[in-house]
């Protein structure tokens, strides 16, 4: 077995219940390096119940988490990040006042290299630009310059900002939930751009979704989650939009 074939994320039989309401039962999912994974499901279905499970937001009640083949423990945020998983929330957590190479920085802040100027929490801001231009480049996210506000920039910039502050510190493996829910038509077609340079960059994407036709643009492979259980596990060159759809509501097609 190559190291590409060992997943870099693997869920196996991972439940979560909160008191009686079994939000998740006894699920599996696996994504490779360079593999966007869709993670599809109707509302209350389990989607973000799981990647919270993953990031370390909640606990899961049961089940094992593995990161490039090792057994991982993640009860925290930060132990999700210690392993490379890093979450892109709806809310993107972005500051709208600061800049673009402050957000991309912010909790990773470049101090200045003199050291009374360090001591006194200076930040080499010069430093922060140059890094945050590389870093926006190699994901090819176009944005006016490192220097302007998020505030001024549109839905699909600030989402591209913030998956680069995710990806940009070598972080191999990323979630993103519905990170074209708010967009129109032409942003959302940039974040798709992006989904797709950060597969050819190896990174594992586990993407949820509700646009089927979005999944079938950038996805590999789609886990479906129903009722907290996986309906499907299915190789996107092998379906239809229509064929996600009725594994997400169950529905059976008689035969043509
Ligand atoms: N903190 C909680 N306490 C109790 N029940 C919860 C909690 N979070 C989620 N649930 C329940 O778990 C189930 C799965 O919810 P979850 O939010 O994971 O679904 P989802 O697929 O992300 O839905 P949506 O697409 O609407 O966001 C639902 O029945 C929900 O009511």
């Amino acid at each position: 077995m190559t190291a590409d074939d060992v997943p870099v994320l693997e869920v196996e039989n991972l439940s979560k219940h909160f008191g009686p309401v079994e939000a998740l039962s006894g699920v599996d999912l696996s994504v490779r390096r360079g593999e966007v994974l869709a993670l599809l499901g109707d509302n209350g279905a389990g989607k973000t119940t799981l990647t919270r499970c993953i990031s370390g937001l909640y606990r899961a009640t049961s089940g094992t988490i593995r990161v490039d083949g090792r057994e991982v423990q993640i009860a925290t945020p930060q132990d999700a990040r210690d392993c490379g998983i890093e979450t892109v929330h709806q809310g993107l957590a972005l500051v709208g006042k600061m800049d673009v190479a402050s957000n991309l920085f912010l909790h990773r802040e470049i101090f200045h290299r003199n050291p009374l100027l360090r001591a006194l929490g200076w930040l080499d801001k010069r430093a922060m630009a140059a890094e945050a231009t590389r870093i926006l480049e190699k994901l090819k996210v176009r944005v006016p310059s490192a220097g302007v506000p998020i505030e001024r920039l549109s839905g699909g910039q600030r989402q591209a900002v913030a998956i680069g502050r995710a990806v940009g510190w070598g972080k191999h493996i990323v979630i993103l939930d519905e990170p074209t829910a708010a967009l129109g038509v032409e942003q959302s077609k940039h974040v798709n751009e992006l989904i797709l340079t950060l597969k050819s960059q190896g990174v594992a994407v586990l993407l949820i979704s509700h646009n089927m036709q979005h999944v079938i643009e950038t996805c590999d492979r789609a886990v479906v989650l129903r009722h907290g259980r996986k309906a499907g596990d299915v190789r996107i060159p092998d379906v239809t939009a229509r064929d996600l759809v009725d594994l997400i509501t169950g529905a059976v097609r008689a035969a043509a």
